[in-house]
């Protein structure tokens, strides 16, 4: 297995499109690293430099310490699965497998080995005699992973692999993938435009929008710690409430004071007193907003338009004044839509960025 190193790799098209403007990061030997960001971002356009089919316009990519900018892709020890699965239709699913194996001269015996073991591995067995028209679209992808495990790749890159699943399917294909991960302890590097798939399965997660990288970080710690608004609102679902006001503290009381002279109060210790008097965007989770107890003294009230139950939760669709905001409530006991919803801030939840370049406000120290 390999690393995968990025030393501010850049790609500009030809038409003078920057699609990447330099990108720096290190997949570690035997991690699952996950590029996320919306259409466009340049996700793609950056695996496929990784993989040499997109050439690189600047920047070093190392692969296990060598630089392999102009190594051919076919040379560079990597496999790659695409969104599309790209099987040969009038192949069965073993000639699918052994297909890339016998273009290398690999021998017949290893080459059966190591179908065998593959089809074990993605429970593929009673598959192998099918052409790709008789199976389903999660048995196909299964197939495209096949290919690329007989491989035995140092690298395994994976372009939007569950992106033609239905959701049912994906969620099952993203626990199989997850687990042929941890099975085969290789260099994976995924990308997904579904936050969710990225929170899931990555081990670490690369932020991207309009080529730049935002963040690079565990799951939990870019959701909990954002490093700017674009990552606190693409991360979580429903997302993160934005509300732009100042921070105050009238009568020793902290809060937020909005538009229309209303006032969010918010736990004391979550507003550093530096950054008292300046006004900033202040980001709430939905579970961070807490549902008072009928009797018990809320910090504020905001009319509930709208309830979604899911099942185990419901999401409320509230107003405070005129700002919307969404919080996840648990499923029972839920006040009335129409009705004033008593709230309070959970303590040391909130999260404040700066309204003029959207970064998190450090803390003095
Ligand atoms: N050959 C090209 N010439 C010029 N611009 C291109 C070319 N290929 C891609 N782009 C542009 O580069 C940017 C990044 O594209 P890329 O396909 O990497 O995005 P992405 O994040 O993977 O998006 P998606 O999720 O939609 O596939 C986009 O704005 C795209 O329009």
């Amino acid at each position: 297995m390999a690393t995968v190193a990025l030393d501010r790799l850049r790609k500009v098209y030809p038409d003078g499109h920057v699609a990447v403007a330099g990108a720096s990061f290190e997949a570690a030997d035997g991690e699952l690293l996950v590029l996320v960001g919306p259409s466009g971002c340049g996700k793609s356009t950056l695996l496929r430099m990784i993989a040499g089919l997109e050439a690189i316009s600047d920047g070093a990519l190392r692969i296990d310490g060598r630089v392999v900018n102009d190594v051919a892709p076919k040379d560079r020890d990597i496999a790659m699965v695409f969104q599309s699965y790209a099987l040969y239709p009038h192949m069965t699913v073993a000639e699918n497998l052994a297909f890339g194996l016998t273009l290398r001269g690999c021998p017949k015996a290893e080459i059966e080995e190591r179908i065998r073991a593959a089809a074990e591995t993605l429970e593929l067995g009673a598959l192998l005699q099918r052409r790709p028209a008789a199976l389903s679209g999660g048995q196909r992808q299964r197939v495209a992973l096949g290919r690329a495990l007989v491989r035995q790749p140092k690298v395994f890159l994976l372009d939007e692999p569950l992106s033609n699943l239905d959701a049912k399917l994906r969620a099952s294909m993203r626990t199989e993938i997850a687990r042929l991960h941890r099975s085969l302890g290789a260099t994976m590097v995924y990308v997904t435009h579904d936050q969710v798939e990225a929170m899931t399965l990555g081990q670490r997660i690369v932020v991207m929008k309009d080529g730049e990288i935002q963040q690079i970080d565990t799951p939990m710690a870019l959701y909990r710690r954002p490093a700017n608004v674009f990552v606190a609102t693409f991360l979580g679902s429903p997302a993160m409430n934005l509300l732009r006001g100042r921070l105050v503290a009238e009568g020793g009381k902290p809060g937020l004071a909005l538009s229309e002279g209303l006032m969010l109060p918010l736990p004391g210790g979550d507003i550093d007193p530096s950054w008292l008097g300046r006004e900033v965007d202040l980001g709430l989770r939905p579970e961070h907003l807490l549902l008072c107890a009928p009797g018990e003294a809320a910090d504020f009230g905001a009319g509930l338009d709208m309830l979604e139950p899911v099942g185990s939760e419901a999401f409320a669709y509230l107003r405070f004044g005129q700002h919307p905001l969404v919080a996840r409530f648990a499923p029972d006991d839920l006040p009335a839509p129409g009705s004033i919803a008593g709230l309070r801030v959970a303590p040391g939840q909130s999260h404040f960025f700066d309204p003029a370049t959207g970064l998190r406000l450090p803390a003095a120290g």
